[in-house]
């Protein structure tokens, strides 16, 4: 199986054999060899090799190319959903979003660029000073598996754009839908070298992450991965580093007119993509009293109802899978420990065949759970406190190290006003889902979320660094010389 592209060309793996399997039936959906370090130093070769061509390329050419592959992206369009869905287990309409997201990447890649990262200049003095700017050289991106398409999309087409070329190590759980972007890539004409794709697990990323070659590496994942690698390039300025990682994201419900508007977003919040999103609230705040007692009775009733299933079940389910049995088997393992450690199940989450990574939500009460673990649970675990005032429940939504999303239900405006003045993140909502961030606007958090790079929108920025100039195409002696200078 020729599982590498390097250098324009498909090439078997030399590393730790892999597959990736559907969540649900277990069925093997792509088999292959990582690459190895020494495949690893030969794509960066490649890539440094042709990155000089690509930068030289004007803009606009760059923009045909990244355009062709929207196009690409759109005529296989389905194929790519389906196998989204396959092979993360998230259904089919979700996927199809999964795909438009990637399209419209492009377009907004390309005004961003333009925006944050473009030419200026006005004069000054005697002179022109000219702000353009350069792309990096070579940049490793390395993705996460949950959102396999999308998210490292989100580092290669503006890194692309602005001149780089690129190694893609994507998730070693979805390496069928890397392979079919790259094969994307390759219909839209984008030159050899340019995109080099690197499958492997965390070897071929250790190898990746340790290559010299590399002048910066963006990176969506797990905190644990990306706090690795922040050590990792300490003590190296010279090699840019974008993290965007993990949340434990609060979503604080104050006291409400529209019940079941709070209910809805709340689901759509906590249990999308199975409660796979990095944005996706992991701990509901919730007023102590009666009508918190009726707001969590009701959250339960209609989470009780949600649909899971299969990615391609008829009718199409809310939830699909978690991505694998072992992640299934970890999350019911913190369900466990959280009720041994004094968690109340307003509705536990439960795997009804032990042979598929399907879960059904699940709501903890946790206000009891002495020293409640800051970690992230990624699935559809909810985790419910209750908070006896407005500062409470704002202390508690701080009482992070991560600073993601943060979120607040409430149809006060000064409530909101006080909120967003304190809460600690780089997203803040007023009666909107934590979920579904706009490409339109940075995106990431601060705390052990990210490292001040936001991606989406500001991505442009991490991939360019900028050149001022003083021009003039004659140089003249100055009318007035400085003291002490003699010219005669
Ligand atoms: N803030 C954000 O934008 C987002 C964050 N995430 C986070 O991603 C996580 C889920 O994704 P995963 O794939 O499990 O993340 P992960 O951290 O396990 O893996 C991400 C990538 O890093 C590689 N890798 C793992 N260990 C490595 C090492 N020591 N050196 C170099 N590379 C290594 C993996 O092979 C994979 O390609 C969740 O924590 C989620 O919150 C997911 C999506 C968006
Ligand atoms: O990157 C973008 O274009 C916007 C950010 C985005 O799509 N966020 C999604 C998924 C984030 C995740 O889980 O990783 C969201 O907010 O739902």
């Amino acid at each position: 199986m020729n599982s590498l592209y390097i250098a324009g060309e498909w090439l078997a793996g030399q590393g730790e054999s892999f597959q990736s399997v559907n969540p649900v039936t277990q069925q093997v959906l792509w088999a292959g060899e990582g690459a190895t370090a020494a495949q690893v130093e030969s794509a960066v070769q490649a890539a440094r090799q042709a990155f000089p061509g690509w930068a030289r390329r004007t803009l606009e050419e760059r923009i045909s190319v990244l355009e062709a592959f929207a196009a690409a992206l759109k005529n296989h369009a389905d194929e790519l959903a389906r196998t989204i869905g396959e092979e993360t287990g998230k259904p089919l309409w979700e996927a199809a979003t999964e795909v438009t997201s990637m399209v419209n990447k492009i377009a907004i890649s390309v005004q961003s660029y333009r925006e944050r990262t473009g030419e200026k200049s006005g004069p000054l003095g005697d002179a022109t000073a000219v702000l353009r700017h350069k792309p990096h050289g070579v940049v490793a991106v390395f993705g996460p598996y949950n959102f396999p398409g999308h998210l490292p999309n989100g580092h290669i087409v503006p890194a692309l754009l602005a001149g780089n070329s690129v190694l893609f190590k994507p998730s070693e759980l979805t390496p069928k839908v890397a392979e079919l972007t790259v094969k994307c890539w390759i219909e839209a004409g984008l030159p050899a070298g340019v995109l080099n794709l690197l499958q492997g697990a965390r070897e071929t990323g250790i190898a990746l992450a340790a290559n010299p070659g590399i002048d910066g590496l963006f990176f969506t994942g797990s905190s644990r991965t990306g706090n690795h690698l922040h050590k990792q390039f300490s003590g190296r300025p010279d090699k840019i580093l974008a993290l965007e990682m993990g949340g434990n994201n609060p979503l604080v419900v104050d006291q409400v007119a529209d019940l079941d508007a709070a209910v809805y977003t709340i689901i759509q919040s906590a249990f999308i993509s199975a409660g796979q999103r990095c944005t996706c609230a992991r701990r509901l705040l919730v007023p102590q009293g009666a009508w918190g007692d009726t707001l969590l009775a009701r959250l339960v009733a209609v989470s009780s109802t949600i649909d899971v299933g299969a990615f391609d079940q008829q009718p199409a389910p809310f939830m699909g899978s978690v991505i694998s049995l072992g992640a299934a088997k970890a999350l019911m393992e913190a369900q466990e420990h959280l009720l041994a450690n004094g968690a109340v199940a307003l509705l536990e989450m439960t795997q009804p065949q032990a042979q598929a990574a399907l879960l059904t939500p699940g709501i903890l009460d946790v206000t009891a759970v002495a020293d409640r673990p800051d970690e992230e649970l990624f699935g559809p675990l909810l985790q419910v406190i209750r908070y006896a005032d407005f500062e409470a429940a704002i202390a508690e939504a701080n009482d992070t190290a991560y600073g993601l999303a943060a979120g607040l239900l409430s149809d006060s405006e000064a409530r909101y006003q006080q909120f967003w003045l304190e809460s600690r993140a780089g997203i803040v909502n007023w009666n909107k889902q934590l979920t579904g961030a706009a490409s339109s606007a940075p995106f990431g958090g601060v705390g052990a979320s990210g490292n001040h790079r936001a991606s989406a929108y500001y991505a442009a920025d991490y991939c360019a660094y900028p050149v001022a100039s003083l021009e003039t195409p004659s140089l003249t002696l100055p009318a007035a010389l400085t003291p002490g200078v003699r010219m005669s």
